[in-house]
């Protein structure tokens, strides 16, 4: 039997300790199929700094999640053993540090992870320790922006580029490399040009509009075939009306909806990992970008439940 969330019925859901959706830590069942897990971390901004605290918001947001998911039909705690894995320390002062402590912490993890940052820049730590498991992985990349850059400030690590390292560093699959959301200004034409070269297609914010959800998901999908696939999440690709609390908002973004509608369509496939970042709490009102990205979470779960485990 698998243990579960603590029982909403006995215990109100605001009281005791807010880990995500109140289920044990690793530490009291001592094992897991999937583990949600922090990454405090936001040295690698480019604008508002705040991220380091989006672990600790979207366990408190996640409170109010409840054991079934009607939409996928099924218990995901029931299905297989889920747990709060805490947070990884990263170093805050040493980015090429903390990117080895991601590393690190995430392949120390025996479960797959659904990891909650902290800024983008941990994706490539993630992505490092999904390619050692799976070899190169397919990627579904959500996120207003296409986090191909070079560099920053001659940085190579930072939450703009760590995308371009991942496909450097033969990580990823680089036939089926998606970006889902892109939209607003960027620094030319070059920055889609080279996107396009490292082996991305994109699905901007204005296609999710015009072509729908359901359309978006069969050509996701056909990209993605049975590809082991991590999904990496960026809150920004939301309307900043749906999370504006994150560090480089863009207007004209897809609703919580439709990206919930988005990933529930990925059921049935090889989903092996996830991250959901750029949760900034002191730009939030209301939890609004903490209750979203709780809700993501529970998603990305979820389908990693729907799997089969040995
Ligand atoms: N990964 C996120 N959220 N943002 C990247 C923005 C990079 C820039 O400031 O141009
Ligand atoms: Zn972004
Ligand atoms: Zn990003």
């Amino acid at each position: 039997m698998n243990k579960g969330p603590v029982d909403s019925a006995r215990v109100p859901r605001f009281a005791g300790p807010a880990t995500f959706a109140r289920l044990p830590r690793l530490d009291e069942v001592g094992r897991a199929d999937v583990a949600v897990v922090g990454v405090p971390f936001d040295s690698g901004v480019s604008y508002r700094p705040g991220a380091r605290f989006g672990p600790a918001a979207v366990r408190e947001a996640s409170r109010l999640l409840r054991p079934y998911h009607p939409a996928l039909d099924v218990s995901p705690f029931e299905r297989v053993q889920v747990v709060d894995a805490g947070d990884i320390v990263a170093n805050p002062y040493h980015i090429e540090e903390a990117i080895e402590s991601v590393e690190a912490g995430a392949a120390a993890l025996d479960a797959r992870l659904v990891t909650i940052g902290g800024d983008h820049t941990i994706a490539l730590p993630l992505l490092r320790d999904a390619a050692r498991r799976h070899g190169p992985v397919a990627l579904l990349h959500f996120d207003a922006h296409l986090d191909t850059w070079d560099t920053y400030f001659g940085a190579e690590y930072t939450h703009g580029t760590p995308f371009r390292r991942a496909v450097e560093e033969g990580l990823l699959d680089t036939e089926a490399l998606s970006h889902v959301g892109i939209r607003g200004p960027l620094y030319g034409k070059k920055d889609l040009d080279e996107d396009r070269r490292l082996g991305f297609g994109i699905v901007t914010a204005a296609d999710v509009l015009r072509r729908g959800v359901d359309e978006v998901v069969d050509a996701l999908r056909q990209r993605i075939g049975d590809r082991p696939l991590y999904v990496s999440v960026d809150i920004d690709v939301l309307d900043p009306a749906h999370a504006p609390g994150t560090g480089t908002p863009e207007a004209g973004g897809l609703t919580s909806r439709e990206l919930l509608e988005i990933l529930r369509g990925l059921a049935g496939g090889n989903l092996i990992g996830a991250d959901v970042v750029e949760v900034a709490p002191a730009y939030d009102h209301a939890e609004i970008t903490s209750v979203a990205a709780s809700h993501v979470a529970y998603d990305l779960v979820s389908l990693l439940a729907l799997q089969e485990y040995k």
